[in-house]
């Protein structure tokens, strides 16, 4: 469990975190969501003990992540920072580590295992390409079999391949019963990996929900119907509350219906289906929509000279 409470962060006249509040629950994969410079790492460095908080208070199993003792065995972080010696094999980077936390050293070998670099444990740091290096990130954040895994962009720079087995841990932590933070800026990635999601922008919180009722409130799918009775189709559509507006001679854009739906409204009223479509606004966009105004940076729109 993760509590964040009226967090604030300022740096001289910047409010970077602007009274944040929300609740990271176990079994779940929560998504930690914003456009650049939302405040999501200066979060997650508050949380993880890295950064002090101008006002209010961020807590890990119940207690500021400094008043943990053995941290490592509550909490796995994985942070852009990097921090393995580039000089030391995987191995050492994970044996050092678990001896500094008085961890049994057989475990730098279990968690290599797990990530899927028990081929690379005798490679140094600096020969790691990107994706096995954020696999020792991942080893070294599971090195104490925490109960809470805090995990800042985890995917970045990532191939498919690496992007899916990030997915697939977290899914299997959180089922068994783990409590999983991962922050990122890729709203279809966590569309996909997270049950619950929090989303900020400029230090505030934009919504704090289920990925399912987000994806529910913010996608706007309309039906394009090509019908033989455009007008019959309308009324029958209008008798079960559902909306529909005349595109041309034989197509009506239907919203508020699933292409399903639309489907056996024609059915049940014996109207000859000749085409369905669903078009919309991807999740991307709608979180796009969402953060637009809120984001901190954004592209100029204006001519170059
Ligand atoms: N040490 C610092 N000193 C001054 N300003 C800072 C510092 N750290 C962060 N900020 C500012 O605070 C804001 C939030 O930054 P933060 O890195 O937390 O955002 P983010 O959501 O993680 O963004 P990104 O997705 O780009 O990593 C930004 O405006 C950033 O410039």
């Amino acid at each position: 469990m993760i509590e964040v409470r009226n967090l604030t962060k300022r740096y001289g006249a910047k409010t970077a975190v602007d009274d944040l509040s929300f609740t990271v629950a176990p079994g779940k994969v929560t998504g930690f969501l914003g456009p650049n410079g939302a405040g999501k790492s200066t979060t997650l460095r508050m949380v993880l003990g890295l950064d002090e908080p101008t006002s209010g208070r961020a807590t890990v199993c119940g207690v500021p992540y400094r008043d943990l003792a053995r941290p490592l065995t509550r909490v796995g972080a994985l942070l852009d920072t990097g921090g393995a010696h580039p000089g030391r094999t995987a191995r050492d980077h994970l044996r050092v580590l678990a001896a500094s936390h008085g961890l049994p050293a057989g475990r730098a070998d279990e968690v290599l295992e797990q990530v899927g670099l028990a081929g690379a444990a005798r490679q140094r740091v600096r020969g790691l390409s990107l994706g096995m290096g954020r696999r020792l990130g991942v080893a070294a954040a599971l090195l104490g079999d925490p109960e809470v895994l805090v995990l800042d962009e985890p995917v970045n720079g990532l191939d498919p391949e690496g992007v899916r087995w990030i997915r697939e841990l977290m899914r299997a932590l959180a089922a068994r019963g783990r409590t999983v933070l991962v922050s990122s800026h890729l709203m279809n990635e966590m569309a996909v990996t997270a049950d619950h999601l929090v989303v900020v922008a400029r230090g505030r919180l934009l919504a704090d929900t289920s990925v399912d009722a987000f994806v529910a409130a913010h996608s706007d799918v309309t039906v394009l119907a090509r019908v033989s009775d455009p007008e019959g189709m309308r009324r029958a559509l209008r008798e079960r509350g559902i909306e529909s507006a005349r595109r041309d001679d034989a197509t009506l854009a239907v919203s508020g219906a699933s292409a399903e739906q639309v489907g056996r409204v024609a059915g049940a009223e014996n109207i000859t289906v000749l085409g369905l479509t669903e078009s919309g606004s991807s999740l991307e966009e709608a979180f796009m929509r969402l953060t637009r105004e809120h984001a901190e940076y954004r592209a100029s729109t204006g001519g170059i000279r």
